[in-house]
């Protein structure tokens, strides 16, 4: 089956700033797609590209077949993209709002489902302009689904969400999918990429890092252990620096953070028994998506440029 999005080689500046330098990425059908990457990183000119919003100064994009920019009217109706603020009428109330964008879909949802499901029922005749942030971003949501899109693109999905909210965001997303939708997630949040996509693509200065599986990223990440613990004495860190397996030793108040690799538990463990140190509150995590990013990207996944 051909891939439902295909991006050769994109290449996007703005006066001198390249924002994409060469990001190449498939994505196939019924996948949820992640692409993660720290600010600046290029994610939303490449998403823009492929909504063709944005013309690329070199490269090749395909969404289902067409053409991002040549062929925009007809993807239009094929693609759900979420609003930003500013595109939709202050004055629209919710309900108001799903049923004129529905009405542009030969298809639509049912755009009632999707409000009920977004929890917005209630503020169903509240204008656009007296929504909280988080109402707002839920209904940009609703308005990237309402036309029964066969590829969703959200960017910053669940940003401003409170938990409650993002837990039911990701569990309306998980229900897009299982429909045969294909779904583009830009997100800053690795819980949410960790949950949700099949795949990730990390994105830095304008390039592809990695594609993989959020586990598989973690795993190439090559941090296989992360221990953690309170020594029952104090305790020099030179002794566990100096072992084989451990690549580097952090403090957190009185908690000590090894990560190393797969033989790091057994080592040590070995060193703290010799030198009669008890390790109390001893956790053994795997790594995460968001290890693999910093190890990745060398910058943390919530920095401010
Ligand atoms: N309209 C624009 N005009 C000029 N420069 C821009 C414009 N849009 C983005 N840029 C620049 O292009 C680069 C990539 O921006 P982009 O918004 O694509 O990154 P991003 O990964 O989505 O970042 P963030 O996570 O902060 O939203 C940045 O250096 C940004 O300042």
């Amino acid at each position: 089956m051909p891939p439902v999005i295909e991006v050769r080689n994109l290449h996007k500046r703005y006066g001198n700033n390249v924002a994409v330098d060469d990001v190449s990425l498939t994505v196939q059908e019924g996948e949820i797609f992640g692409i993660l990457g720290p600010n600046g990183a290029g994610k939303t000119t490449t998403v823009e590209c492929i909504e063709g919003l944005r013309v690329p100064d070199r490269g090749e994009i395909k969404v289902l077949g067409l053409d991002p920019h040549r062929d925009h009217a007809e993807l239009t109706r094929r693609l759900g993209v979420q609003l930003q603020a500013g595109q939709i009428q202050e004055r629209l109330e919710v309900a108001e709002a799903l049923e004129l964008y529905s009405s542009f879909y030969p298809n639509p949802a049912d755009w009632r489902g999707l409000m009920d499901g977004l929890g917005l029922a209630g503020k169903a005749k509240t204008r656009y302009a007296k929504l909280s942030g988080g109402q707002k971003q839920r209904l940009s949501i609703a308005l990237a689904l309402v036309g029964s899109p066969q590829v969703a693109i959200l960017d910053e999905l669940t940003t401003g969400l409170d938990p409650q909210a993002r837990r039911d965001t990701w569990d309306l997303i998980e229900d897009v999918r299982s429909r045969g939708v294909t779904i583009v997630l830009v997100t800053h949040f690795m819980e949410e990429a960790e949950r949700l996509c099949d795949r990730v693509a990390l994105i830095d200065a304008g390039r592809v890092v990695m594609v993989d599986t959020p586990a598989g990223l973690a795993e190439r990440a090559r941090i296989e252990q992360r221990i953690q613990f309170r020594p029952s004495r104090q305790l020099d860190d030179g002794l566990l620096t100096s072992l084989p397996e451990v690549s580097s030793v952090t403090r957190r108040g009185e908690t000590v953070i090894v990560s190393g690799n797969s033989d790091a538990l057994n080592a040590v463990t070995a060193v703290l028994a010799r030198n009669q140190i008890v390790a109390e509150r001893l956790r053994v995590e795997q790594a995460s998506l968001e290890d693999a990013f910093v190890e990745l990207t060398g910058k943390r996944p919530d920095a401010t440029s």
